[in-house]
């Protein structure tokens, strides 16, 4: 066979896979300090250095090379991670280094959208009204703003490339103290700033810095009217909040998850669900009391006096050939869109037999092992999504028209395909802050060995 001369480049990126293939340490090293970006360089057939070095059992190579952050998600042309090829190959010692450390390859997820707690919640400060008080007339407490349980936010304009686009817009006391006054305003304590500030704050070189608390300010005020409070002029509160919400940074995603569920709460249950009286917010907004003095709920702990999270089970279905996954559209999903099944647990229902009852259900599939993988607050309005890995019995689909449109088995290699060459329009999968996206990206980079 005829062979053409390398270019610089290539060159360069054969002697690399060659040093991991070989487990040359130093050269490999020698090549990566002279050019960093060969680490996810990728040979034949999609093989990366990473992979080569998990083939041929070099576990100083393996560890060389994710110290200097190397990428564990990519897969070859037969669709293998280096887990899959070390795992393969029986070097035991290597998958489990692959398994272990922190990236979302090996089985560790990334952290998931809306899960982020950026504020400490201090719970045991929502029954100490002093506190609070002294907290809401702190110059340096943050305040958000709520109509009909969206935040206001603004469009973050100075970066196009970043997947964040809007922000949560801030208040202090003095622009919302009218608003908190008001008897129907929900006030909902969130908790206190984590972070430190840098040693440069001259706050801190006073030595008075407390972290500032947080509050959400629920209102049924015209929407156009607090838009005006807002110093900046691109603002606006998201009105289908589904896709809305997505559009946070993790730390903002977090709060807004802890406020927009609570706030929903209380517009929701405004009335005691034992007796039907009016009720009064306490704890911080955390709580809410029957004010009948005679109400069962005021005898002992009553669960409905508090917010209310909803369980839902939401499972990447494997197929019993564990090359390809079950996957499931609803009439309102965007078209091409298939995503994991998922369904609420019902009272007295573990979440393995939810997750059975559910698939069978949906799709007729029969499922055997399911697995707790991670799980997502959901604040819409206000569900925990347990996220599982489920290995199915019987492979015929036959789809409730009720609850889905359509569920079809799919390949790992169009799931590959549509999660890292981008659009497929045969199928489009959810957006990555879902935990849906997450379950999925899961199963293709660790085979589903359960
Ligand atoms: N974050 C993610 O990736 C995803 C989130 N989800 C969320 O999961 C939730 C449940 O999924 P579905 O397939 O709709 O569930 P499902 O399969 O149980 O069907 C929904 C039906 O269950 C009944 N139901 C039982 N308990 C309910 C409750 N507490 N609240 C509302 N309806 C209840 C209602 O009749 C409703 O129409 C949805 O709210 C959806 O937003 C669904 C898929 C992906
Ligand atoms: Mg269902
Ligand atoms: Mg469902
Ligand atoms: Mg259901
Ligand atoms: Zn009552």
């Amino acid at each position: 066979m005829a062979s053409f001369p390398l270019s610089a480049k290539e060159e360069i990126v054969e002697r690399f896979l060659d040093a991991a293939v070989r487990g040359d340490l130093p050269q490999l090293r020698m090549l990566l300090t002279h050019t960093p970006s060969l680490i996810n360089q990728t040979g034949y057939s999609g093989w990366t250095a990473l992979m080569l070095a998990a083939r041929n059992g070099h576990y100083n190579v393996v560890e060389a090379l994710l110290s200097h952050g190397c990428d564990k998600l990519p897969v070859n042309s037969s669709l293998q991670t280096a887990y899959d090829i070390a795992k393969f190959w029986g070097h035991s010692h290597i998958s489990n280094l692959l398994a272990q450390t922190d990236n979302s390859c090996s089985g560790v997820l990334p952290e998931l959208y809306f899960s982020r707690e950026t504020l400490d919640r201090q719970s045991d400060k929502r029954t100490d009204k002093a506190w609070l008080e002294a907290q809401q007339s702190d110059p340096n407490t943050v305040y958000l703003l709520f109509s009909n349980v969206n935040p206001m936010v603004s469009r973050c304009e100075e970066d196009k490339s970043s997947e964040v686009l809007d922000k949560l817009c801030r208040f202090r006391y003095d622009e919302v103290k009218d608003l908190i006054q008001k008897p129907k305003t929900k006030l909902i304590f969130l908790g206190v700033e984590k972070k430190k500030p840098s040693s440069s704050c001259s706050q801190v070189q006073e030595g008075s810095w407390e972290p500032p608390a947080w509050f959400a300010v629920g209102t049924d005020e015209d929407a156009t009217e607090l838009l005006k409070r807002c110093r900046e002029n691109n603002c606006f509160f998201p009105e289908s909040p589904n896709r809305n919400l997505l559009k946070f940074s993790e730390e903002e995603a977090g709060i807004v998850a802890h406020a927009r569920s609570v706030l929903v709460w209380h517009d929701r249950y405004s009335f005691c669900s034992t007796c039907g009286s009016g009720t009064s917010l306490e704890e911080g907004g955390h709580k809410r009391r029957c004010l009948n003095s005679e109400c069962r709920s005021l005898k002992g702990v009553h669960n409905t006096c508090y917010p209310r999270v909803d369980p839902v089970v939401i499972m990447l279905v494997v197929h019993p050939d564990r090359n390809q996954c079950l996957l499931g559209r609803k009439k309102s999903f965007p078209v091409g869109m298939f995503s994991c099944l998922a369904g609420f647990i019902e009272p007295g229902e573990a979440i393995e037999d939810a997750v059975r009852r559910e698939v069978e259900e949906e799709s007729g599939v029969k499922v055997g092992l399911v697995r707790y993988i991670c799980s997502q607050p959901w604040p819409m309005p206000s569900n925990l999504m347990i996220g599982c890995l489920a290995i199915a019995t019987s492979t015929n689909i036959k789809v409730d028209q009720n609850e889905i449109e359509e569920a079809r088995w799919f390949t790992r290699q169009q799931i590959a395909e549509s999660l890292h060459r981008g659009a497929n329009p045969a199928l489009m999968l959810p957006p990555s802050q879902t935990i849906a996206h997450q379950l999925i990206r899961y199963w293709i980079c660790k085979n589903a060995n359960l």
